[in-house]
């Protein structure tokens, strides 16, 4: 399991392109904000956007967010440049669309020699043959900066034809793939955008889907989004309290040598232990998380 640092529940995207909306990221209440040199940019808007990305970055003022920038795949005329900008401006990670194998990581990789050494490689799993390859990607995790996926389901819907309806039936087994392929090297693995902005029963439903099938987090396009994915992605009262009671009773001298016990009606053994500690100590994040200083605004 990964080792929890700070919470990636909400991972608000804006075009780098969009200075209102850099600055308005700096109230927002997401865990995460991610400056898009991407497809949110136009061809004719990507030097200007590359610019204004890494102003914002070194202006800083996020607070607690994570930082990143999604720059253009290296195989487009602009990639390479964006790597070398956000090098100087060191944002948390640097998130490259459209990876495929592991060759491309370890290029990625190669291509942050010049990054601080805590600026993170994340990659965005969203090509079809990105699926086939994810065993590989995952085992150069342990060589290189990787340390996240971002699951980018408009683009594996558009490779595969797939239709993202409710309930993503065919997207979510690859969804499952790249949670297991990501897990295996204790990545962290963020959900897809859901497109439709004022379907907020929809979005919510979609976040508890990516929550049951193992991700940390999702992605937004939109700040009426981050509330939602916050709340779904942070663990309950009812779980924490149970969480506290395994702890509680696994600590019990009468259980030092206990595999397996009855806590509230349910079998738990040493692997949910572990479990319940992982949801406390991701729970104590949370909590801790929020700076007061920073103004919490949670919708548009
Ligand atoms: C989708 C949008 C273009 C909608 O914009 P708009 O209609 O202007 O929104 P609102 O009028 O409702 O905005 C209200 C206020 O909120 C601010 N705002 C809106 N969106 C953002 C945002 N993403 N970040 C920060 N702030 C935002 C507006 O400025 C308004 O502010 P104020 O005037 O002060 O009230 C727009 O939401 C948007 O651009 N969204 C992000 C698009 C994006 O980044 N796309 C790329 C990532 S998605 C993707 O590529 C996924 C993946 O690769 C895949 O394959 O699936
Ligand atoms: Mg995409």
């Amino acid at each position: 399991m990964s080792e929890v640092t700070r919470p990636l529940r909400s991972l608000l995207y804006m075009p780098a392109s969009n200075a209102k909306a850099i600055a308005k990221s700096r109230t927002l209440d997401c865990d995460a904000v991610i400056f898009d040199l991407e497809d949110a940019v136009a061809p004719n808007e990507k030097d200007a956007a590359r610019v204004r990305a890494v102003e914002a970055v070194q202006a800083g003022d996020f607070g607690n967010r994570t930082v990143v920038v999604r720059v253009n795949g290296l195989s487009t005329p602009w990639g390479e440049a964006d790597f070398r900008a956000v090098a100087e401006c060191a944002p948390d990670a640097i998130l490259v669309p459209k990876v495929s194998s592991a060759a491309e990581v370890r290029a990625c990789h190669e291509l942050m020699s010049a990054f601080p050494a805590n600026t993170q490689l994340w990659i965005m799993i969203e090509t079809a043959r990105s699926i086939f390859n994810l065993a590989e990607i995952a085992d150069v995790a342990s060589e290189t900066r990787l340390a996240a996926f971002v699951l980018g389901t408009n683009d594996l819907c558009k490779e595969t034809n797939a239709r993202l309806v409710p309930g993503r039936a065919a997207v979510m087994p690859l969804i499952a793939l790249a949670v297991t392929a990501g897990k295996m090297a204790n990545l962290a693995v963020i959900d897809g955008v859901y497109n439709s902005i004022e379907d907020t029963a929809g979005f919510e439903a979609e976040c508890h889907q990516g929550l049951e099938y193992g991700c940390d987090g999702k992605t937004l396009i939109h700040p009426g989004q981050i509330a939602i994915a916050n709340r779904a992605f942070s663990p309950t009262e009812a779980e924490v309290t149970f969480a506290k009671a395994v702890i509680e009773a696994f600590s019990l001298p009468e259980n030092a040598d206990a595999g397996a016990l009855r806590v509230d009606g349910k079998m738990v053994e040493l692997l949910h232990l572990e479990q319940c500690k992982r949801l406390c100590a991701i729970d104590d994040v949370i909590r801790a998380d929020r700076s007061p200083a920073v103004p919490a605004e949670s919708a548009a």
